[in-house]
């Protein structure tokens, strides 16, 4: 490898390492802020459950804002040079392959969201984010099912110790039944957030799979497309969804009698829609620079964080479980750092030893 290869393989590990680092931060935002806005709308006298699953996909117009900032700076450079790639003044990059995959996954986050909302509903914050821990064993499983996920024992380590985690908040959930809703009420929305978790945990490594099977190079700016139009899907599912419960026409009453007033009621949906465009991108673009196993890692790894803010803002009890979990979820993340930078050593080691013996073999001859 010469040095200008070196020079552009250097460059681009370190613009794949920045946009890992952004994605992180918009899932996080996304995964604690989303559960606790979305939560807020039904503490406080909402009761739309497929408005709510609305919000989690429909704030998809936002995404039109980095793709014209996308769009500007590659007419920018193609102005400035002329002879470059002849890519710079495309608008739309997506191919009709990635545009069916994208919308079909679109539908099934749309039903996805309806099953996830119905948990938020009737469940405790800490009780669905407790549920929702075990999304990442689905994804480990469906990881290593669809895209052959390699595991390590420290990524198994990791999985195991997020996943118990999770479950260690389940021991103090018994008197968690919030006051006035039915066991029957209760044990649904459990039972819809177990199932959200399944199709989630699946629906993170099939982006991979699309990924890896688009035909075409998945740049940054094509995963914004696929966020577009997987949102736009999901949100024509649940806009379906409200007009056979008539959610729409309920809009301005429920304003009138929200908790919070009218005009927080509106800020409480406009919040929601945003954070939770956060998640869903940030979990595709963990996907794009890393993998759909480390999206469900840090999903896992940020779920005792929304518990705890749960306790701040809602008053929730902070039981010693909490702390555990949020100590086992520490212990697993830095378990999958630790595997993840001991094999990236190795790799570069390999891949040096393979460099010098193919130099040693040209001299030679
Ligand atoms: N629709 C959803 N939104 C957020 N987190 C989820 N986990 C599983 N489904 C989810």
């Amino acid at each position: 490898m010469d040095k200008e290869q070196q020079q552009h393989q250097q460059n681009t590990s370190a613009v794949k390492r920045t946009l890992l680092i952004f994605n992180c931060f918009l899932l996080a935002v996304g995964n604690c802020g989303g559960p606790l806005v979305m939560r807020l709308y039904f503490v406080h006298g909402g009761n739309r459950v497929w408005l709510s699953s609305f919000l989690e996909t429909g704030g998809w117009p936002i995404i039109f804002i980095p793709l014209l900032i996308s769009y500007i700076r590659r007419r920018r450079l193609a102005a400035l040079d002329p002879s470059g790639s002849a890519d710079s003044s495309q608008i739309i990059f997506m191919k009709p392959r990635l545009f069916l995959a994208s919308a079909v996954i679109g539908i099934l986050t749309g039903f996805d969201d309806y099953l996830y909302a119905y948990g938020v509903a009737r469940l405790p914050v800490s009780t669905s984010a407790l549920i929702i821990a075990c999304q990442l064993a689905f994804t480990a499983g469906f990881a290593f099912l669809l895209v052959k996920q390699k595991f390590t024992s420290y990524s198994i380590n990791a999985v195991v110790l997020l996943t118990i985690g999770g479950a260690v908040l389940a021991l103090h959930t018994s008197g968690d039944r919030p006051a006035g809703e039915s066991n029957k009420d209760y044990i649904a929305g459990f039972l819809m957030t177990v199932a959200a978790a399944v199709v989630y945990g699946f629906i993170l490594p099939l982006v991979e799979l699309t990924y890896k099977k688009a035909r075409q190079q998945i740049t940054y700016t094509l995963v914004l497309e696929y966020q577009l139009i997987m949102s736009l899907f999901a949100t024509i599912v649940c806009v379906i969804g409200m007009l056979i419960n008539n959610d729409f026409q309920v809009i301005p009453r429920e304003a009138e009698t929200f908790g919070l007033g009218k005009f927080r009621y509106y800020l409480v949906l406009v919040l929601s829609a945003i954070l939770w465009q956060g998640f869903f991108l940030g979990a595709i673009g963990v996907i794009f620079s890393s993998s759909s196993l480390f999206s469900g890692i840090v999903i896992a790894v940020l779920l005792p964080v929304t518990e705890i803010l749960a306790v701040i803002i809602f008053n929730e009890k902070f039981q010693a479980e909490k702390a555990v979990s949020l100590a086992l979820n520490l212990w697993g993340f830095v378990s999958y750092f630790y595997g993840e930078i001991k094999n990236n050593k190795k790799k570069k080691l390999e891949l040096q030893r393979y460099e010098e013996t193919a130099s040693t073999q040209i001299t030679n001859v």
